[in-house]
C-alpha cells in the first residue's frame, strides 16, 4: 500500500538523507520562528462546505502565464536535486510530468537544463539575480531554446538567511554535485566547507547582486520574450510595485522560513497580496503546504496555484520520480476529495466564500 499522507514519506526520507543534507533541506533561519509559523497559520482557518452541488467530477486543471497544467499544485524551486537522488532534476522533471504539474527548476540545479528539457513536463525556470550579468543573459537564452514558460526571479535573498544548523554542519555542497548551468568557477565558493560557516551563504555573499532595485527589472524584460514572475513577495506595497513595473504574476512566499526569520507566515501575507494586485494577475504561494487540505485553503485565500517545496525532496529520495509523483498526487488527490465535500468543484468555486478565520481556541 502507498503511503496515505506525507509524513509517511517523511519518515522515510529522514532515514535515508545524511543527516547535515537533512538539515540543509528541513531547516529555516534564525530561531526558525516563521519555519514553525508557517506550517502553524493553516490551523487558524476553517473551510465552509456547501452541500447538494454536483461534485461528480472535479477540474483541477488550468492553464497559467501559457503553460497547460494538470493540477494547481507545482514544485517549487530547490537548488541541488543530487543531494537526495543520484538522477536528481530530471527524476523530479518525470515525476513532475506524470502528474501534469509545473516544476519550477532552480537556477541552481545539478542536472542541465536540456537534460530537464528532455526528461519533459511544464516547466518554469527559477533565477537569482547573480553579479556576472552575462552568465544571466546565457541562461536565459538557453531556458527559452529549452522550452522553459516562464522565468522566476527570487527577490528575497539579497543575502542568505542565517542558517545555523548550516553553519554548525560547515554545510557546503559535496565535491561531486555541480550546479552545472553555470560556470564552475563561479560556483567554486559553494563548495568550500568550514565549521562555523555555510559555503552557500558565503557563495551568494560573492556572487550576488546585492544592489539590484526594482529598476533593474527592465533589464531582465528586454532581454525575453518569456513572463516574468516574482518570487518573495509579502507585502501589498512590493505587490503593487510589481505591478507598476510589469511583472506578469508573483509569487507570495518568505521561502520556506529560510530567509527573514520572523518575516510574517507566507498565508498570513496571502490575502492582502491578493487583495493589491489586479484580479487577472496570478497570484501563486508556497510555504508550508503539507496536505490537499491546506492546498485549498491557498487556493480559496486567492492563490492561483500552490507550490511545494520538501515534500518533493521527501518524495524524490524515497522513490526518485516515482516519489515525487507519488507525492504530487497525494496532495493532488486530497484536494480534489476536498474540492468535492466542501461543494466547490471547479479552481473558480474555491473562493474567499470557502473559508473562514476560525482562531483556534486552544491558542
Ligand atoms: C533545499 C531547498 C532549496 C531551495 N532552493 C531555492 C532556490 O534555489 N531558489 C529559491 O527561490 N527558493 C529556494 N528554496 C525555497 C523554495 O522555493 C520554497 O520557497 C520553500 O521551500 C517553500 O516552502 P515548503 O518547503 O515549506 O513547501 C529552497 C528550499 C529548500 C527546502
Ligand atoms: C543554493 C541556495 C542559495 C538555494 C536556496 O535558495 C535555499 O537554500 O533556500
Amino acid at each position: 500500500m502507498g503511503a496515505l499522507d506525507l509524513a509517511g514519506i517523511e519518515s522515510a526520507a529522514r532515514a535515508r538523507v545524511p543527516r547535515d543534507i537533512w538539515d540543509f533541506i528541513e531547516g529555516g533561519s534564525g530561531a526558525e520562528r516563521t519555519l514553525a509559523a508557517n506550517r502553524k497559520i493553516f490551523e487558524r482557518f476553517a473551510l465552509r462546505p456547501r452541500v447538494l452541488v454536483d461534485v461528480s467530477t472535479c477540474e483541477l486543471g488550468q492553464t497559467l502565464l501559457g503553460t497547460r497544467l494538470d493540477t494547481p499544485i507545482g514544485i517549487a524551486p530547490m537548488a541541488y536535486h543530487r543531494l537526495v537522488d543520484e538522477e536528481g532534476e530530471t527524476a523530479t522533471a518525470q515525476g513532475a510530468g506524470r502528474a501534469g504539474a509545473l516544476f519550477v527548476t532552480s537556477m541552481f540545479a545539478s542536472r542541465t537544463l536540456e537534460d530537464i528539457a528532455k526528461a519533459g513536463g511544464p516547466r518554469w525556470l527559477h533565477l537569482y539575480w547573480l553579479r556576472d550579468r552575462a552568465a544571466l543573459a546565457a541562461l536565459v537564452e538557453r531556458a527559452e531554446a529549452a522550452g522553459f514558460g516562464a522565468l522566476v526571479l527570487t527577490v528575497d535573498a539579497p543575502r542568505i538567511g542565517r542558517r545555523l544548523r548550516d553553519q554548525r554542519n560547515g554545510f557546503a555542497v559535496p565535491p561531486h554535485i555541480h550546479a552545472v548551468n553555470l560556470d564552475a568557477d563561479l560556483m567554486a565558493t559553494s563548495h568550500r566547507s568550514e565549521k562555523g560557516s555555510s559555503g552557500i551563504a558565503e557563495h551568494a555573499r560573492e556572487q550576488f547582486d546585492t544592489t539590484l532595485t526594482w529598476a533593474d527589472l527592465g533589464w531582465l524584460r528586454a532581454r525575453t520574450r518569456l513572463p516574468l514572475v516574482l518570487k518573495g513577495i509579502l507585502t501589498a506595497e512590493d505587490a503593487r510595485l510589481a505591478v507598476e513595473h510589469g511583472v506578469d504574476a508573483v509569487v507570495v512566499s518568505n521561502h520556506g522560513g529560510r530567509q527573514l526569520d520572523g518575516a510574517i507566515p507566507s498565508l498570513a501575507a496571502l490575502p492582502e497580496v491578493v487583495e493589491a494586485v489586479p484580479a487577472e494577475l496570478p497570484v501563486l504561494f508556497d510555504g508550508g503546504v503539507r496536505s490537499g487540505t491546506e492546498a485549498a485553503i491557498a487556493l480559496a485565500l486567492g492563490a492561483r496555484a500552490v507550490l511545494v517545496g520538501r515534500p518533493v525532496l521527501w518524495g524524490l529520495a524515497v522513490g526518485g520520480a516515482d516519489g515525487v509523483h507519488q507525492v504530487l498526487d497525494l496532495i493532488r488527490d486530497e484536494l480534489d476529495h476536498t474540492m468535492a465535500l466542501l461543494g466547490r468543484p471547479r479552481l473558480a468555486d474555491l473562493d474567499r466564500g470557502a473559508v473562514t478565520d476560525w482562531p483556534c481556541p486552544t491558542d
